[in-house]
């Protein structure tokens, strides 16, 4: 497919969840090329008059939203917010989500937590009968890293999962990359997850793991782009 079809794939979906958005909300806003979508065309109804504030999920995006004119605040002072509109990496029926590809996943898990509802606008691409694969960010602390790192390890394999966990560099190949909070990313290789919710929980009992890539019961509605028009996932 070519990347002016892809990028419309999630630019339909970017601007269907635009209409769900109503004045005087308080927005999570995703992070990632189809949320960037999104604070666009966001951007655009601000400028032409629409009432919101916005909570950003990265700095990539608050940057964005910025430099649109967006109004901004934050979960200090705005704690509770109506919607949350952001990608993701893999959706499967249930509308579970892998996330993190863009390595935002604790402040997205956060912003979302926060949010009454939570939109999720992909690409048909990201659609999967069962979550895995796509390998699952899991983002852990600096400290101790490698001993966090064979304990997801062990973890996985408890679970019938073995694939590898591996460090995520940056893209300039200067090192690990780091989060907006200073930790550190680690990519889960497990192919199928079999049992999301429990291996969830296991992972957020390991000391040194900030938080995973599993966002599960967090999406009320999908927008998912497909060459025949935006389809619609609930639960
Ligand atoms: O979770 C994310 C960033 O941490 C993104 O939402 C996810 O990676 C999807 O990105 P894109 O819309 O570029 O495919």
């Amino acid at each position: 497919m070519r990347s002016s079809q892809t990028i419309e794939l999630k630019r339909a979906p970017a601007l269907a969840a635009l209409e769900h958005v109503t004045p005087g909300m308080r927005l999570g806003l995703g992070t990632g090329s189809t949320a960037k979508l999104f604070v666009d065309a966001l951007g655009e109804k601000v400028k032409a008059g629409l009432d919101v504030v916005c909570v950003p999920t990265s700095l990539a995006t608050e940057q964005q939203a910025r430099a649109l004119g967006i109004p901004l605040t934050t979960l200090d002072d705005t704690p509770a917010l109506d919607l949350t509109v952001d990608g993701a990496d893999e959706i499967d029926p249930a509308l579970r989500l892998v996330k993190g590809g863009g390595g935002a996943l604790l402040r997205e898990k956060i912003v979302a937590g926060a949010s009454a509802r939570m939109i999720v606008i992909a690409d048909e691409s990201k659609r999967v009968d069962v979550l895995g694969r796509f390998p699952l960010p899991i983002e852990v602390v600096r400290f101790g890293a490698a001993a966090t790192a064979l304990r997801i390890e062990r973890a996985a394999e408890h679970f019938g999962m073995e694939g590898p966990v591996r460090m995520r560099m940056r893209q300039t190949g200067d090192g690990p990359l780091l989060t907006d909070g200073g930790n550190l990313v680690y990519d889960g290789q497990f192919g199928e997850i079999p049992d999301p919710d429990a291996f969830g929980e296991a992972l957020n009992a390991i000391p040194g793991v900030v938080e995973h890539g599993l966002f599960l019961g967090m999406a009320n509605l999908a927008l998912i782009g497909t060459p025949g028009g935006v389809e619609e996932m609930t639960r």
